[in-house]
């Protein structure tokens, strides 16, 4: 998809011209990972770009890894003539390391990770160690030189800012930041940072799915970076494979709730306050799928408010027992909504199937909210969908809470009924031999 977006200023200068990035082939399936790569001229803003893009993505785990801490470290005879060296080269970067590192990230393990000295000129090896995340960001001059660390990527950014002001930029820090004098930040810019930006640095534009042009005063195009990887980071493969799928977008509060829900020593008043939290949002984020109408209201100030109705026709059905646990919160959300059951009984080994139900008559007209808290071979939501159908619900007018969802439950349910909906706060590894969900939580 190209993304065309223009700044209402200057309504004639297309400021971005973007091509939205989609998952490699080799992403991990079921991540919630994420990695940018952001390149651009030194000085263009790179790090102060990142920098906001991680405080808008405060609520995340976000970490940079910049390439200079690749830098070679320089050797006493290169120390010697310092001045000849040219830091702007690909071949200036341990490539290799930096490759490995991302590899490692990407497989979820930590990583030590070089400090590059820009007074000595010397690297210390595994200085800093960067545990796995859920959005990784290269940054630096030359990240989209390498073919391999480009396609570990799941989003391209090069920071687009004139010469001239990389230049101002550029003197200011090698003089202030890093002492050195004038002369000597002229010489090295005209010798080796403008040829080689020109030679290796722009030439890698082109593989860039966003520009920005004024790096860190395009607040815009930060705003979109931001929202393009919220979106990416609350849809996994198996939101893509099923678009009747919903995960709640996860945060740290959440990430807090489930840590608590699945800890096998967690006290049964904490499992069940915590877990109460956790099926409220997800009932809500439920209820967000329901039809509704316009509506006008007068405010006590006499002015008028157009809002909407929410749907009136609508039920919870929980199966028997577990989904039991979700009609408290559900009723909290739903003055007075009706509630029915459905039991489904294994009979011994034979397959056979007790199925007892109280439902609400006139279930056929109704929205169904089918609460199942965890859904793991989807064999129990099978059974409990095909007699919604039987009584004469629409396919589409059933939506299935879950707090966690196993891939094989969703394949099973989305399969067999399209347009059913399903809500849950996070998709499981899988079902073990036993065929429960791991790695799962408690009753
Ligand atoms: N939009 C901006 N306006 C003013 N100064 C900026 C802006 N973006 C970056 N800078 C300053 O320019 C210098 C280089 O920016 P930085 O983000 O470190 O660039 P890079 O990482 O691409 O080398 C820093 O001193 C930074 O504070
Ligand atoms: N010892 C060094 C190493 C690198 N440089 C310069 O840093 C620039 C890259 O850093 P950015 O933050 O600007 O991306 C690059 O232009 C190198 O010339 C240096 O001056 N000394
Ligand atoms: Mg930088």
């Amino acid at each position: 998809a190209v993304l065309s977006i223009h700044c209402a200023k200057f309504s004639k200068m297309p400021i971005i011209i973007a091509q939205l990035a989609v998952l490699p082939p080799n992403a991990p399936a079921f991540s919630l990972f994420w990695i940018s790569g952001v390149a651009g001229g030194a000085s263009s803003g790179k790090s102060t770009v990142c920098k906001m893009i991680i405080d808008q993505l405060r609520d995340q785990r976000v970490v940079v890894v910049t390439q200079e801490s690749f830098y070679y470290g320089l050797s006493d005879e290169e120390l010697v003539h310092v001045h000849d060296y040219n830091f702007d080269h690909p071949d200036a970067f341990d490539t290799e390391l930096l490759l490995s590192c991302m590899k490692k990230l990407q497989h979820n393990k930590a990583v030590d990770i070089p400090n590059y000295n820009f007074k000595t000129y010397k690297s210390v090896p595994s200085a800093r160690k960067v545990n796995p995340s859920d959005v990784i960001i290269l940054e630096g001059i030359l990240v989209f030189h390498d073919s391999r660390v480009r396609d570990l990527m799941n989003m391209k950014i090069f920071v687009d800012t004139d010469a001239d002001v990389r230049l101002t930029r550029r003197i200011c820090r090698d003089t202030i930041e890093k002492g050195r004098d004038i002369k000597t930040v002229l010489d090295q810019y005209s010798k080796f940072v403008k040829p080689a930006f020109e030679d290796f640095i722009l030439p890698t534009k082109k593989y860039a799915d966003i520009i920005i042009p004024r790096g860190g005063d395009n607040d815009v195009a930060i705003d979109l970076i931001v929202q393009h990887i919220r979106t990416k980071l609350g849809q996994n493969d198996l939101c893509k494979m099923h678009p009747n799928l919903y995960v709640i977008q996860t945060t740290y509060q959440i990430r807090g709730m489930h840590t608590i829900i699945r800890d096998a020593a967690t006290a049964t008043d904490d499992f069940i306050f915590y877990a109460d939290r956790l099926i409220r949002l997800v009932v809500e984020h439920g209820l967000g799928h329901l039809p509704f109408k316009e509506k006008q209201v007068i405010t006590p100030t006499g002015s008028v408010y157009t809002g909407v109705e929410f749907s009136k026709r609508l039920c919870g059905i929980s199966v028997i027992r577990s989904g039991e646990s979700m009609e408290n919160a559900l009723r909290a959300c739903c003055k007075g909504i009706k509630i029915g059951k459905i039991l489904i009984h294994r009979e011994g080994d034979n397959g056979q199937q007790l199925i007892y139900h109280n439902l609400p008559k006139d279930i056929a007209n109704r929205h169904v909210l089918l609460l199942d808290p965890i859904l793991g071979t989807g064999n129990s939501a099978v059974q409990a969908i095909s007699l919604l159908l039987k009584k004469g619900v629409q396919e589409a007018n059933i939506i299935f809470l879950n707090l966690i969802s196993a891939p094989q439950g969703v394949h099973v349910v989305s399969k067999r009924f399209p347009r059913v909906k399903i809500v849950t706060s996070e998709i499981e590894f899988g079902l073990n031999d036993d065929f429960r969900v791991v790695p799962g939580m408690g009753d």
